[in-house]
C-alpha cells in the first residue's frame, strides 16, 4: 500500500516582509508543525544578509534583501506577512502599493498599525488581516488576536486562521479591542519573564544556585499556568489554596500588595494598549500629505 504523507495546510508562497524575532517565531512554529514546506517560505529584510543566512540554515527558507528580487517575490506572493518595526511600515507599504494586485492578502503583525492605515498607505481596499501574535508562537503556544477587513474572502480568512491556529490559540476580535489584547498577550510574555527574572534573583540572593533558582522558577510558572488550564479553577481560587492564614504566602503577598502589585499590572496592561494607540496614531499621520513649508 502506498504511504500517504499529509499535505501541508498552506501550499503556496508566503512572503515575510521583515525577518526579525516575530517573523522567525511564526516561521519556526509553522515549519515545526508542517503547516507549510520551507521552500514555500520567503523572508525579506532591509539589509542583514547574515540574518537571512541564519534563517536559511535553521529552517531551510529562502530570503533576500536585494530590491529587485524582493519586488519579484512581493509581486507574485498570494500572502504577504508584514513583520517590520512600526517605524518602517509606512515606507514599506508605500513602495509595495504600485505592484499590489487586488487578490493579494496582507497579514500584518505590526503593533498599532490599523487596517484603515494599511489600506490608506497602499491606496486601495486591499484585503487585510490585522493580527497581534506573541513570540510563544515559535513553540506552538502562541496567543494571537485576529481582526479581518471586509475585503478578506472566506478562503483568505480560513488561511489566516489555519496559519495562527497551527501555532497556538487564536481569538477573532473586533479591531478596536486589539490594543487591549496587545496589553494582555502580545506584550504579556515580557511581564512574565520579568516576574521570573525577579523570582530567580530572589532565590539567588537567598543562597540558591542560579541553576536551582531558574529551574524551580520555570517549573513553578509552568505548573501554575497548567493548573489554571487543567483544573478550570479561577486563579484567585488557586491562589487561596496556596495561602495559609498567617503563613508564608500571605506574608509574601502582603509585600506585593504594598507595592500595589495588582493595580500596577493592570496599569501596565492599560499603558501598553495606550502606547499601541499612540503608535497607531503616528502611523495614521503618514496618510496626511506633508506641507513642504513645514
Ligand atoms: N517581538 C514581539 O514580541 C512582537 C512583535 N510584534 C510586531 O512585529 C513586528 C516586528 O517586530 P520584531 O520581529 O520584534 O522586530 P525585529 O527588529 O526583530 O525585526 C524587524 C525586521 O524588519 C526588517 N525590515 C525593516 N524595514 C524593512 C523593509 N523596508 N523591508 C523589509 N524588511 C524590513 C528588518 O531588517 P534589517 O534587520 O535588515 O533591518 C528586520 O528583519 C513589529 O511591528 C512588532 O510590533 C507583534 C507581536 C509580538
Ligand atoms: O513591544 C512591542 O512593541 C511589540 C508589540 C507586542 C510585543 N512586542
Amino acid at each position: 500500500m502506498c504511504q500517504q504523507t499529509a499535505k501541508p495546510l498552506i501550499n503556496h508562497k508566503v512572503v515575510f516582509h521583515g525577518a526579525g524575532s516575530m517573523a522567525e517565531a511564526i516561521v519556526r512554529g509553522l515549519i515545526a508543525r508542517s503547516v507549510i514546506y520551507a521552500d514555500n517560505v520567503v523572508m525579506l529584510n532591509r539589509s542583514s544578509s547574515e540574518r537571512l543566512a541564519e534563517l536559511h540554515s535553521r529552517y531551510g527558507v529562502a530570503g533576500t534583501n536585494d530590491s529587485e528580487h524582493k519586488e519579484e517575490y512581493l509581486r507574485s506572493a498570494p500572502v504577504i506577512v508584514l513583520a517590520m518595526k512600526p517605524k518602517d511600515a509606512a515606507a514599506a507599504l508605500r513602495s509595495l502599493a504600485p505592484q499590489l494586485k487586488d487578490e493579494q492578502l496582507i497579514i500584518s503583525v505590526i503593533a498599532g498599525l490599523s487596517i484603515r492605515t494599511i489600506q490608506g498607505l497602499v491606496g486601495k481596499k486591499q484585503p487585510v488581516v490585522r493580527t497581534m501574535p506573541n513570540t510563544s508562537s515559535s513553540i506552538g503556544l502562541g496567543a494571537t488576536g485576529i481582526a479581518f477587513s471586509k475585503e478578506v474572502s472566506e478562503e483568505q480568512r480560513r488561511l489566516a486562521l489555519n496559519m495562527f491556529e497551527a501555532i497556538g490559540l487564536t481569538a477573532v476580535i473586533d479591531e478596536e479591542r486589539i490594543e487591549t489584547l496587545t496589553g494582555v498577550s502580545g506584550s504579556g510574555p515580557a511581564y512574565i519573564y520579568y516576574m521570573m527574572e525577579a523570582m530567580i534573583a530572589g532565590g539567588i540572593r537567598g543562597g540558591l544556585s542560579k541553576e536551582q533558582s531558574t529551574e524551580l522558577t520555570v517549573q513553578t510558572v509552568l505548573g501554575a499556568a497548567r493548573m489554571v488550564q487543567q483544573t478550570g479553577e479561577e486563579p484567585a481560587s488557586l491562589r487561596k489554596k496556596v495561602t495559609s492564614p498567617n503563613g508564608t504566602t500571605q506574608a509574601a503577598l502582603e509585600v506585593l500588595d504594598k507595592g500595589d502589585f495588582f493595580e500596577t499590572v493592570i496599569a501596565a496592561v492599560s499603558r501598553c494598549a495606550e502606547r499601541s494607540r499612540e503608535m497607531g496614531a503616528a502611523l495614521d499621520e503618514e496618510l496626511t500629505p506633508k506641507d513642504d513649508n513645514e
